[in-house]
């Protein structure tokens, strides 16, 4: 039976979800919520059916079965490791692609990412960190309900990485979408999350709620004990790759 694939505003609920390749099932009546503004981390080993379930939130996958529901908020953002900006494009003309009168938002959401300035610069002119930035842009300047991410840093620098970390904070807290970001790094998870889930044999296995003073520090004793406990979950100990 085909899921209910709805739209409303505001959270994503999920229910009863079936995703099947073949015989192998990737998920398995899954079932998770999240609150408007709410940024939720989504990790799992490899191969867990994270991308999977987060293209099935996004609308890019037909092929979802189950007895429940798939609802998302009408105005969807997604965001991927590599920026897919279209190299025969200006910065400015990828921003605000497929929006009629939106130069201006599209102008302001690159500043609003450190770009002022960039907006006739070509895709290839601009480092990976950058084309990122210019990536969120896009988002951004379609004013999201839900912001998809799937592993939206994962090709860049550590430097870089950290500064994305903080540029996408502030942009959450000023916007507030809902957030569902998948990344295998744990202390990317524990730093940016209100919640971090974990994907474990086609469900959610463990659901986390992240409380940790402002800014959050590597060095504080809560934080490394979540990171230790998301460690634990994944199967892993310090040192390994998920
Ligand atoms: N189109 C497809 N056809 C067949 N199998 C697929 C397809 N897409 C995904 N799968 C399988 O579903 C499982 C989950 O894949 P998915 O990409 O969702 O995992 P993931 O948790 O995102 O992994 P990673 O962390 O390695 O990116 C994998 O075993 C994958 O081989």
């Amino acid at each position: 039976m085909a899921a209910d694939v709805g739209r409303l505003t505001g959270a994503v609920a999920v229910r009863d979800l079936v995703r099947r390749f073949g015989d192998r099932v990737v998920l398995d009546h899954l079932d998770l919520t999240v609150a408007p503004g709410e940024f939720v981390a989504l990790l799992g080993r490899s191969g867990s059916g994270k991308s999977t379930l987060l293209r099935a939130l996004a609308g890019l996958d037909h092929d979802v079965e189950g007895g429940g529901e798939l609802r998302v908020p009408h105005e969807v953002a997604v965001a991927f490791q590599d920026s897919r900006l279209l190299p025969w494009l200006r910065v400015l003309d990828n921003v605000v692609l497929g929006l009629s009168g939106a130069r201006d938002r599209g102008r302001r959401a690159l500043a609003e990412v450190g770009l002022e300035g960039r907006e006739r610069a070509w895709p290839s002119e601009l480092s990976g960190g950058e084309q990122q930035r210019v990536a969120l842009a896009r988002c951004l300047v379609r004013e999201p309900a839900l912001l998809l991410a799937d592993e939206p840093f994962g090709a860049l620098d550590a430097l870089t990485r950290i500064k994305m970390h903080d540029l996408l904070r502030e942009l959450c807290a000023r916007h507030r979408p809902a957030v569902l970001l998948v990344t295998h790094d744990v202390d990317e998870a524990v730093t940016l999350a209100d919640r971090v889930v974990v994907l474990e044999r086609g469900r959610i296995g463990l659901d986390v709620r992240v409380e940790l003073p402002e800014p959050r520090s590597h060095r504080d004793p809560l934080f490394q004990s979540h990171r230790d406990r998301l460690l634990h979950a994944l199967g892993i100990t310090e040192g390994a790759t998920p």
